[in-house]
Protein backbone atom coordinates (compact mmCIF):
# COMPACT_ATOMS: atom_id res chain seq x y z
CA UNK A 1 0.00 0.00 0.00
CA UNK A 2 1.44 3.03 -1.02
CA UNK A 3 1.44 6.12 1.65
CA UNK A 4 0.62 9.48 0.25
CA UNK A 5 1.96 12.84 2.04
CA UNK A 6 1.83 16.75 1.18
CA UNK A 7 4.43 17.67 -1.63
CA UNK A 8 4.81 21.40 -1.26
CA UNK A 9 4.62 23.56 1.28
CA UNK A 10 3.85 27.44 0.97
CA UNK A 11 4.45 29.98 3.24
CA UNK A 12 2.88 33.10 1.91
CA UNK A 13 2.78 36.47 3.10
CA UNK A 14 6.77 36.72 2.64
CA UNK A 15 7.70 40.15 4.14
CA UNK A 16 11.38 40.50 5.06
CA UNK A 17 14.63 38.42 4.93
CA UNK A 18 13.59 37.42 8.17
CA UNK A 19 9.92 35.74 7.33
CA UNK A 20 11.76 34.23 4.42
CA UNK A 21 14.66 32.24 6.65
CA UNK A 22 12.28 31.44 9.06
CA UNK A 23 10.33 29.64 6.27
CA UNK A 24 13.30 28.13 4.70
CA UNK A 25 14.80 27.25 8.17
CA UNK A 26 11.09 25.63 8.99
CA UNK A 27 10.88 23.47 5.89
CA UNK A 28 8.88 25.34 3.92
CA UNK A 29 9.49 24.67 -0.37
CA UNK A 30 7.74 27.25 -1.65
CA UNK A 31 7.21 31.39 -0.20
CA UNK A 32 5.11 33.23 -1.87
CA UNK A 33 5.62 37.36 -2.00
CA UNK A 34 2.09 39.10 -2.50
CA UNK A 35 1.88 42.37 -4.53
CA UNK A 36 -0.65 45.11 -4.94
CA UNK A 37 -4.21 43.51 -3.67
CA UNK A 38 -7.18 45.40 -3.08
CA UNK A 39 -7.21 43.63 0.67
CA UNK A 40 -5.28 41.43 2.57
CA UNK A 41 -2.08 40.64 4.78
CA UNK A 42 1.58 40.73 3.60
CA UNK A 43 1.62 43.25 0.86
CA UNK A 44 5.14 44.60 -0.38
CA UNK A 45 6.02 46.48 -3.30
CA UNK A 46 7.56 45.10 -6.46
CA UNK A 47 11.44 46.26 -5.59
CA UNK A 48 10.97 44.57 -2.32
CA UNK A 49 9.76 41.76 -3.87
CA UNK A 50 12.68 41.65 -6.56
CA UNK A 51 15.14 42.04 -3.55
CA UNK A 52 13.85 39.03 -1.70
CA UNK A 53 13.43 36.79 -4.53
CA UNK A 54 17.33 37.04 -4.88
CA UNK A 55 17.81 36.69 -1.36
CA UNK A 56 15.80 33.30 -0.96
CA UNK A 57 17.58 32.54 -4.53
CA UNK A 58 17.52 28.60 -5.00
CA UNK A 59 16.80 28.00 -1.15
CA UNK A 60 12.84 27.92 -1.98
CA UNK A 61 10.74 28.51 -4.82
CA UNK A 62 9.87 32.25 -4.76
CA UNK A 63 6.20 32.70 -5.78
CA UNK A 64 4.41 36.09 -7.02
CA UNK A 65 0.92 36.47 -6.13
CA UNK A 66 -0.18 39.19 -8.74
CA UNK A 67 -3.66 40.45 -9.26
CA UNK A 68 -2.81 41.37 -12.77
CA UNK A 69 -5.66 40.01 -14.91
CA UNK A 70 -4.22 40.09 -18.67
CA UNK A 71 -2.11 37.79 -19.79
CA UNK A 72 0.59 40.19 -21.10
CA UNK A 73 -0.15 42.26 -17.59
CA UNK A 74 1.11 39.13 -15.54
CA UNK A 75 3.92 38.64 -17.92
CA UNK A 76 5.61 42.03 -17.60
CA UNK A 77 4.73 41.63 -13.43
CA UNK A 78 6.97 38.48 -13.58
CA UNK A 79 9.70 39.26 -15.81
CA UNK A 80 9.51 42.69 -13.50
CA UNK A 81 10.05 41.01 -10.18
CA UNK A 82 12.45 38.09 -11.75
CA UNK A 83 10.59 35.01 -10.78
CA UNK A 84 10.02 31.43 -12.09
CA UNK A 85 6.18 31.02 -10.72
CA UNK A 86 3.33 33.06 -10.79
CA UNK A 87 -0.03 32.78 -8.36
CA UNK A 88 -2.99 34.66 -10.04
CA UNK A 89 -5.71 35.39 -7.93
CA UNK A 90 -7.94 37.54 -10.00
CA UNK A 91 -10.96 35.40 -11.84
CA UNK A 92 -9.90 35.25 -14.82
CA UNK A 93 -11.08 33.00 -18.41
CA UNK A 94 -8.92 30.04 -18.69
CA UNK A 95 -8.27 31.23 -22.08
CA UNK A 96 -5.80 33.96 -20.14
CA UNK A 97 -3.60 31.10 -18.59
CA UNK A 98 -3.86 28.90 -21.91
CA UNK A 99 -1.84 32.47 -23.36
CA UNK A 100 0.32 32.81 -20.66
CA UNK A 101 1.95 28.95 -21.42
CA UNK A 102 1.79 29.70 -24.88
CA UNK A 103 3.98 32.99 -24.87
CA UNK A 104 6.22 31.49 -21.87
CA UNK A 105 6.24 27.70 -21.51
CA UNK A 106 8.51 27.65 -18.93
CA UNK A 107 6.94 30.10 -16.51
CA UNK A 108 4.87 27.96 -13.62
CA UNK A 109 1.16 29.35 -13.84
CA UNK A 110 -0.88 28.51 -10.83
CA UNK A 111 -4.51 30.33 -10.89
CA UNK A 112 -6.84 30.65 -7.81
CA UNK A 113 -10.05 29.09 -7.43
CA UNK A 114 -12.08 31.07 -4.73
CA UNK A 115 -14.31 27.45 -3.63
CA UNK A 116 -17.68 29.33 -3.40
CA UNK A 117 -20.22 26.54 -4.44
CA UNK A 118 -20.22 23.56 -7.07
CA UNK A 119 -19.41 25.49 -10.14
CA UNK A 120 -16.45 26.17 -8.47
CA UNK A 121 -15.70 22.52 -9.84
CA UNK A 122 -16.14 22.98 -13.25
CA UNK A 123 -14.34 26.34 -13.37
CA UNK A 124 -11.28 24.51 -11.23
CA UNK A 125 -10.86 21.94 -14.15
CA UNK A 126 -11.49 24.06 -17.22
CA UNK A 127 -8.32 26.06 -15.95
CA UNK A 128 -6.61 22.71 -15.26
CA UNK A 129 -6.44 22.11 -18.94
CA UNK A 130 -3.98 24.42 -19.34
CA UNK A 131 -2.51 25.54 -15.96
CA UNK A 132 0.75 23.48 -13.63
CA UNK A 133 -1.35 23.81 -10.60
CA UNK A 134 -4.38 25.07 -9.28
CA UNK A 135 -4.71 26.83 -5.82
CA UNK A 136 -8.05 26.56 -3.95
CA UNK A 137 -8.31 29.06 -1.41
CA UNK A 138 -11.44 31.18 0.37
CA UNK A 139 -12.11 34.76 -1.50
CA UNK A 140 -15.09 36.60 -0.76
CA UNK A 141 -16.44 38.77 -4.27
CA UNK A 142 -19.49 40.46 -2.19
CA UNK A 143 -17.54 42.92 -0.13
CA UNK A 144 -15.54 46.02 -0.82
CA UNK A 145 -12.63 45.97 -1.38
CA UNK A 146 -13.16 42.12 -2.68
CA UNK A 147 -11.25 39.15 -0.89
CA UNK A 148 -8.86 37.46 -3.14
CA UNK A 149 -7.45 35.86 -0.84
CA UNK A 150 -5.08 35.88 2.38
CA UNK A 151 -8.80 36.12 4.81
CA UNK A 152 -7.72 33.75 7.55
CA UNK A 153 -10.98 32.04 6.57
CA UNK A 154 -11.65 27.80 5.71
CA UNK A 155 -14.08 27.15 2.89
CA UNK A 156 -15.94 24.02 2.16
CA UNK A 157 -13.70 21.67 2.14
CA UNK A 158 -16.28 19.17 0.47
CA UNK A 159 -15.83 21.32 -2.94
CA UNK A 160 -12.34 21.43 -2.75
CA UNK A 161 -11.80 17.28 -2.02
CA UNK A 162 -14.42 16.81 -5.14
CA UNK A 163 -12.00 19.02 -6.83
CA UNK A 164 -9.00 16.78 -5.82
CA UNK A 165 -10.34 14.04 -6.98
CA UNK A 166 -11.14 14.90 -10.31
CA UNK A 167 -8.44 17.14 -10.95
CA UNK A 168 -5.72 15.71 -13.45
CA UNK A 169 -3.40 18.79 -12.21
CA UNK A 170 -2.03 19.83 -8.77
CA UNK A 171 -4.03 20.83 -6.21
CA UNK A 172 -2.36 23.58 -3.49
CA UNK A 173 -5.22 23.76 -0.62
CA UNK A 174 -5.14 27.31 1.26
CA UNK A 175 -7.51 29.29 3.35
CA UNK A 176 -7.94 29.82 6.88
CA UNK A 177 -5.11 27.17 7.67
CA UNK A 178 -2.91 26.62 10.83
CA UNK A 179 -1.40 23.89 12.75
CA UNK A 180 -4.73 22.61 14.41
CA UNK A 181 -6.72 22.68 11.45
CA UNK A 182 -4.63 21.78 8.88
CA UNK A 183 -4.57 17.82 9.16
CA UNK A 184 -8.03 17.80 9.02
CA UNK A 185 -7.85 19.76 5.68
CA UNK A 186 -5.63 17.16 4.76
CA UNK A 187 -7.65 14.07 5.60
CA UNK A 188 -10.51 15.44 4.00
CA UNK A 189 -9.50 16.92 0.67
CA UNK A 190 -5.97 14.97 0.28
CA UNK A 191 -4.20 17.98 -1.55
CA UNK A 192 -0.94 17.52 -3.44
CA UNK A 193 0.13 20.96 -1.48
CA UNK A 194 -0.73 23.67 1.11
CA UNK A 195 -0.83 26.95 1.24
CA UNK A 196 -1.04 29.01 4.19
CA UNK A 197 -0.43 33.01 5.46
CA UNK A 198 -2.64 34.29 8.38
CA UNK A 199 -2.44 32.25 11.12
CA UNK A 200 1.17 31.69 11.55
CA UNK A 201 1.36 35.58 11.79
CA UNK A 202 1.76 37.27 15.05
CA UNK A 203 2.04 41.49 14.91
CA UNK A 204 2.35 41.26 11.34
CA UNK A 205 5.47 38.69 10.96
CA UNK A 206 5.48 34.99 10.72
CA UNK A 207 5.42 33.29 14.26
CA UNK A 208 8.73 30.71 14.34
CA UNK A 209 7.09 28.39 16.26
CA UNK A 210 3.06 28.36 14.40
CA UNK A 211 5.55 27.79 11.32
CA UNK A 212 7.81 24.81 12.90
CA UNK A 213 4.70 23.08 14.59
CA UNK A 214 2.70 23.65 11.37
CA UNK A 215 5.27 21.95 8.78
CA UNK A 216 6.52 19.48 11.37
CA UNK A 217 2.47 18.22 11.59
CA UNK A 218 2.16 18.32 7.45
CA UNK A 219 5.54 16.55 7.25
CA UNK A 220 4.63 13.59 9.87
CA UNK A 221 1.15 12.51 8.30
CA UNK A 222 0.80 10.54 5.86
CA UNK A 223 -2.54 8.72 4.36
CA UNK A 224 -3.60 6.30 1.86
O1 LIG B 1 -2.21 37.08 1.43
C1 LIG B 1 -2.75 38.01 0.83
O2 LIG B 1 -2.65 39.20 1.17
C2 LIG B 1 -3.53 37.71 -0.38
C3 LIG B 1 -4.21 38.75 -0.96
C4 LIG B 1 -4.93 38.53 -2.10
C5 LIG B 1 -4.98 37.27 -2.64
C6 LIG B 1 -4.30 36.21 -2.05
C7 LIG B 1 -3.59 36.42 -0.88
N1 LIG B 1 -2.97 35.37 -0.27
C8 LIG B 1 -3.26 34.01 -0.54
O3 LIG B 1 -4.29 33.50 0.29
C9 LIG B 1 -3.83 32.25 0.85
C10 LIG B 1 -4.58 31.88 2.07
O4 LIG B 1 -4.39 32.82 3.06
P1 LIG B 1 -4.84 32.56 4.57
O5 LIG B 1 -3.95 31.48 5.11
O6 LIG B 1 -6.28 32.17 4.56
O7 LIG B 1 -4.61 33.87 5.21
C11 LIG B 1 -2.38 32.59 1.07
O8 LIG B 1 -1.54 31.60 1.39
C12 LIG B 1 -2.06 33.21 -0.27
O9 LIG B 1 -1.90 32.22 -1.27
Amino acid sequence: MTLLKVDRIKICCIMSQQDADIAIECGATCLGLVAQMPSGPGIIDNTTISNLVRYIDNRARAIVLTSEKGANEILRHVDAVGVETVQVVSPVDPSVIKEIKRLAPALEVIPVVHVIDKSSIDYALRLGEYADAILLDTGNFNVEPIELGGTGRTHDWEVSAHIVSRSEKPIYLAGGLDPENVIAAINQVKPHHIDVCSRLRRDGALDRNLCREFIARIRSHSWN
